[in-house]
């Protein structure tokens, strides 16, 4: 994968935000990422922009930030550490018939890890009958937890797995031994928890177990009609949701070490097809034992790899060392922030980030600080870019784009009703998790303190996805962020941005005065009438509320609670093994060498005073 990923933001010093004077940038048909702009970093002359207003905001919203306490609404418990043992599940059941494939089942059972399930298996498939299909309540006393690949130098690979699910972490575990009617896990997972907790998919803990089933033993006629239930990455093995549960975790007012569950018994039920049966259960212990760490440094972290590079530093994949928990660290060098004036957009990220409590936003579980940078520790999300898998495949089909816009709906939603503007959302801030799932990152642009109709003038976001308010330079809303959802699904629904040019000055009187154009396929349809009121250019006669949007028909089958609690299977799962895996990223990052480079700025005592509310630990939410 050949893609320039050092995206930067520069000023007005590179851009003339006059449509007939813009300069080429970033075109689309190349594999660069596109290049955010932000008024603010000016390190030369300031062309013919206001900085004085700039200033100003930065002011005001610096003042704002420390007097205005969010509302908080959610559930808040005490930062601690979480802790699930798994001992075994039992009887275990598909919600689909699988073929009555011998030799393929003779081959698995051979296969299995050890010996006694070996024989069990070979016993169980000596009294199966002949029939095509074996039904899914018998059919896991055919299939083996995991098996040993053959000539795989002994790689063992499980059949079973189970996500294990808090806050928006993941954990992938895979049994020891056993059938996948009847396993013994034996797994200990940790999470660490922090004191932001919110209301809808965060205060659970999602348990989904799956199974990687060959395709020779799937029925077509199941993988028609289970559509919903597996989720496709063009292997040679469909990844097959056996069933969830969902446990309401409530950490509140815990001061001491507590066991919430002990030895007990949870069962499978399968949301995601409406099913009641329930499809076996599991055996967990859950303790919760309370503890703050006064302050993080990156000393208690082991860096793995490099995954990307931001404006102001790298994001690296970490463990945390006493946890084990993986994390995306991202580093921002302080210097670069100063020098750049992007000291209001690194804070506002921050406080976004710790307020937010969207399942579709990347968690940010810590942030701290040395005396030359700043650290945000996020959630690891290890599906790629969508602009990477748009890029791969061209456009996305209709079901598939609508899905992306709705959990994305809902995360503009949430940071909309914190009275923030998102401002530059493109397919490659947004990243897919293992599941398929969108989880929206770089929050560099947010604008705070907006409510419903304040407007604001800073020039920022990136050329494809700017709405012509803000190229006109003449104020403008929350709105811009549904031109740019309008923007976003028109690309991923034809592969370009609605008023796409190789030539930025084209692109920009394009997006002023051009007529909205379709192709064939998208005419008369639900989804041009969004796009219509999504992508007017008069931000007064666009559709302006989430709910307003939400209703449209284009999502008239979306149960919108059930997409909060993420219930549906994403139509798309990105080919992630464990969490350990960084095959979504690229290579020119992987390949680099983990550190965390060494600096000698130095910061005066004002300076550094800028920086005073960064530190976040888990037990504040801002400090
Ligand atoms: N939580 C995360 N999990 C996995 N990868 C991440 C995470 N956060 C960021 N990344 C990777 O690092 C890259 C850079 O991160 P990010 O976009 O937040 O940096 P930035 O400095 O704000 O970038 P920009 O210059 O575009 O504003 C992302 O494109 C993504 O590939």
């Amino acid at each position: 994968m050949l893609k320039f990923k050092n995206k930067f933001k520069f000023g007005s010093s590179n851009i003339d935000k006059s449509p007939e004077n813009s300069q080429s940038l970033s075109p689309r048909n190349s594999t660069d990422s596109r290049k955010t702009i932000s008024v603010n970093n000016l390190s030369e002359n300031v062309g013919n922009l206001n900085i004085k207003d700039e200033e100003a905001e930065q002011v005001e919203e610096q003042q704002q930030q420390q007097i205005e306490e969010p509302a908080v609404q959610e559930i808040i418990s005490n930062p601690g550490l979480l802790t699930i043992k798994i001992y075994n599940s039992n009887n275990i059941k598909l919600p689909i018939q699988i073929n009555n494939n011998k030799q393929i089942l003779n081959a698995l059972a051979n296969n299995a890890t050890n010996e006694s399930t070996q024989q069990q298996l070979n016993n169980s498939l000596t009294k199966l009958d002949d029939e095509d299909l074996i039904p899914g309540s018998i059919s896991t006393n055919y299939l083996p937890a995991n098996i040993t690949i053959p000539n795989g130098e002994n790689l063992i690979k499980s059949l079973l797995y189970l996500t294990v699910e808090f806050d928006n972490n993941v954990l992938i575990i895979e049994p020891q031994r056993g059938t996948v009617h009847q396993s013994t896990w034996n797994q200990v997972v940790s999470f660490d928890v922090t004191k932001k907790i919110g209301v809808n998919n965060s205060n659970f803990l999602n348990l989904n177990l799956f199974i990687r089933l060959p395709n020779l033993l799937i029925p077509q006629l199941e993988k028609l009609n289970n559509k919903k239930s597996f989720t496709n990455n063009g292997s040679n093995i469909g990844d097959l949701l056996i069933g969830s549960i969902k446990l309401p975790i409530n950490l509140k007012n815990i001061s001491n070490p507590i066991r919430l569950m002990n030895h007990d018994f949870l069962k499978f039920n399968n949301y995601n097809l409406n099913l009641k049966d329930d499809y076996g259960e599991i055996m967990l212990t859950i303790d919760f034992k309370p503890l703050i760490k006064p302050h993080l440094s990156i000393d208690d972290f082991d860096l793995l790899k490099v995954i990307g590079k931001g404006s102001f530093g790298k994001v690296m994949q970490v463990i945390k060392k006493d946890t084990k928990q993986i994390y995306a660290l991202k580093t921002l060098r302080k210097q670069h922030i100063i020098s750049r004036m992007e000291v209001t957009h690194t804070l506002a990220e921050r406080t976004v980030l710790a307020r937010i409590t969207n399942p579709f936003i990347v968690p940010l579980k810590f942030s701290f600080q040395s005396p030359e940078k700043l650290y945000l520790v996020l959630s690891f999300i290890n599906g790629g870019e969508l602009f990477w898998h748009l890029q791969k495949e061209g456009k996305f089909s209709m079901d598939r784009s609508r899905f992306y816009i709705a959990e994305l709906l809902t995360a503009l939603e949430s940071l909309h009703e914190l009275n923030v503007i998102y401002r530059d959302l493109k397919p490659e801030n947004i990243l897919l998790d293992y599941q398929g799932h969108i989880a929206l990152c770089d929050f560099g642009l947010c604008k705070l303190n907006m409510s419903n109709n304040d407007k604001t003038n800073t020039f920022c976001g990136t050329p494809e996805y700017l709405a012509p308010e803000l190229l006109l330079n003449q104020g403008y809303t929350r709105c811009v962020d549904w031109w740019t959802l309008g923007t976003l699904l028109y690309e991923m629904l034809t592969g370009l941005p609605p008023f796409y040019d190789d030539d930025v000055s084209t692109m920009y009187r394009k997006i002023l005065q051009n007529p909205l154009k379709f192709p064939s396929f998208l005419e008369n349809t639900d989804v041009q009438d969004l796009l219509i009121k999504l992508l007017q250019k008069d931000p007064s006669k666009r559709l302006n509320d989430a709910i307003e949007i939400k209703n449209h028909n284009f999502f008239k089958d979306i149960d919108w609670n059930k997409l909060l609690h993420k219930n549906y299977l994403p139509p798309f799962k990105p080919n992630v093994e464990n969490l350990l895996d960084t095959s979504n990223f690229d290579q020119d990052f992987t390949n680099e060498k983990p550190q965390d480079s060494v600096v000698d700025d130095f910061l005066s005592e004002s300076v550094q005073k800028q920086f005073g509310g960064w530190t976040y630990n888990g037990d504040n939410l801002l400090s």
